[in-house]
């Protein structure tokens, strides 16, 4: 196992900037996961680490190695691709045995190791089918052999479930997770979809228009997003702006509007925000962190009348979007087990003091 250290990476094309330094050290047998919307330079960061594309400016490590400028063919990595880039009129076993017969491996080897390969993935009695004769997810799973079967010391996944349904894409993801697992692998995985990284990984990179905008664990990423973007970007969040209005010991109050006064916990800041009075501020609150109170709680703190604009079930949930004046309410209420409100409903709600999440 070894890891991967990206140096002050940039990628600068002629007219557009790719990347801008990027600065990460992948743990080995780490599952590390780029994401961020399309453009913002997740597959140019990938492309890097292949050696399909060098850095305008940095270096790229693996383990103790300087492999910035090496050609992709030397640096052992097994590479899938969205679009699978199988060869179709190929069975499944001269695929996935391409890789080996590049690298001159002999024949009875190189059957031991592509059968190996196709057991991984759960296709043993496959490797006489033809690509075009097989489903898309399967076709994800010949592409994952082909990738695994040279023994590569990094695996790189580009958007390997984005042509696949949405079952198939929840079953291929797990499948994908239990054979990093199993491997120990280190992984390094570009998706758009904020649920497939916050699943899979160890720690994500969230990216914005080629410049790292947080890099953690799923649950700091979801928890303590650094600004506004990661936190709209990861799951739901409500948005709200204000101003701090008194700092007591170890809370803030922000004042939302003349009626609204929230008390969050001075510590629950992003290093981004400097909590001071009169200073504006955004609150991040999760909808899941709202919940209904008794009308014998009203006028307490953090407590506040709203009114209902929108209310469904899920089965998991009740999902209500709601105002409070001119503040606009998501909430989300799991196994309360409460009435559903109804559009133009009142209702009273309230916040948690340690789940307000101050942004700068
Ligand atoms: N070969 C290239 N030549 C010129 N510009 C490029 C090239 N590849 C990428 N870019 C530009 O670099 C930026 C980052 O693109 P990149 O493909 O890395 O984004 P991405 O996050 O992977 O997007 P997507 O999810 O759509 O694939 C974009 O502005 C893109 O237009």
């Amino acid at each position: 196992m070894i890891g991967v250290t990206l140096d002050r990476v940039s990628k600068q094309f002629d007219k557009a900037r790719g990347v801008e330094n990027v600065d990460i050290q992948i743990k080995p047998g780490e599952f590390f996961t780029f994401l961020g919307p399309s453009g913002c330079g997740k597959t140019t960061t990938l492309r890097m680490i292949a050696g399909f594309y060098y850095p305008s400016d940095g270096r790229i490590l693996f383990g103790d190695r300087n492999v910035t400028n090496m050609p992709p063919n030397k640096r052992n990595t097994g590479m899938v691709f969205q679009n699978y880039a199988l060869f179709p009129h190929m069975t499944v076993f001269e695929n996935i045995a391409f890789g080996l017969q590049v690298r001159k491996q002999g024949k009875a080897e190189i059957r031991e190791k592509v059968t190996r390969a196709q057991k991984l993935v759960h296709l043993d009695g496959y490797g006489e089918r033809r690509i075009d004769q097989l489903s898309g997810g399967q076709q994800q799973r010949v592409a994952l052999a082909r990738a695994l079967v040279i023994e590569p010391n990094i695996l790189l996944l580009d958007e390997p479930l984005s042509n696949l349904d949405a079952k198939l894409r929840e079953e291929t993801r797990q499948e994908i997770k239990r054979l990093q697992l199993e491997l120990g692998i280190t992984t390094i995985y570009v998706t758009h979809d904020q649920s497939e990284a916050m699943s899979m990984s160890d720690r994500i990179m969230v990216m914005k228009e080629g410049v790292v905008q947080q890099i953690g664990t799923p649950q700091e990423i979801y928890n303590r997003p650094v600004n506004r973007f990661v936190a709209s970007f990861i799951g739901e969040s409500n948005l709200w702006e204000g101003t701090v209005e008194r700092m007591d010991g170890e809370t803030a109050q922000v004042r939302l509007t003349p009626d609204l006064l929230l008390t969050g916990l001075a510590a629950n800041a992003s290093p981004e925000c400097k909590l001071a009075v009169g200073q504006k501020v955004t609150l991040s609150v999760r909808p899941e962190a709202i919940s209904e109170a008794d009308p014998s709680e009203r006028g307490k703190a953090n407590t506040f009348a709203v009114k209902v604009l929108l209310s469904e079930f899920t089965g998991v949930s009740m999902n209500y979007i709601a105002e409070a004046g001119p503040i606009s309410v998501k909430a989300m209420f799991v196994g309360q087990g409460q009435r559903m409100r109804q559009r133009d409903e009142e209702a009273l709600f309230t916040v948690a003091r340690d789940s307000i999440y101050f942004l700068g």
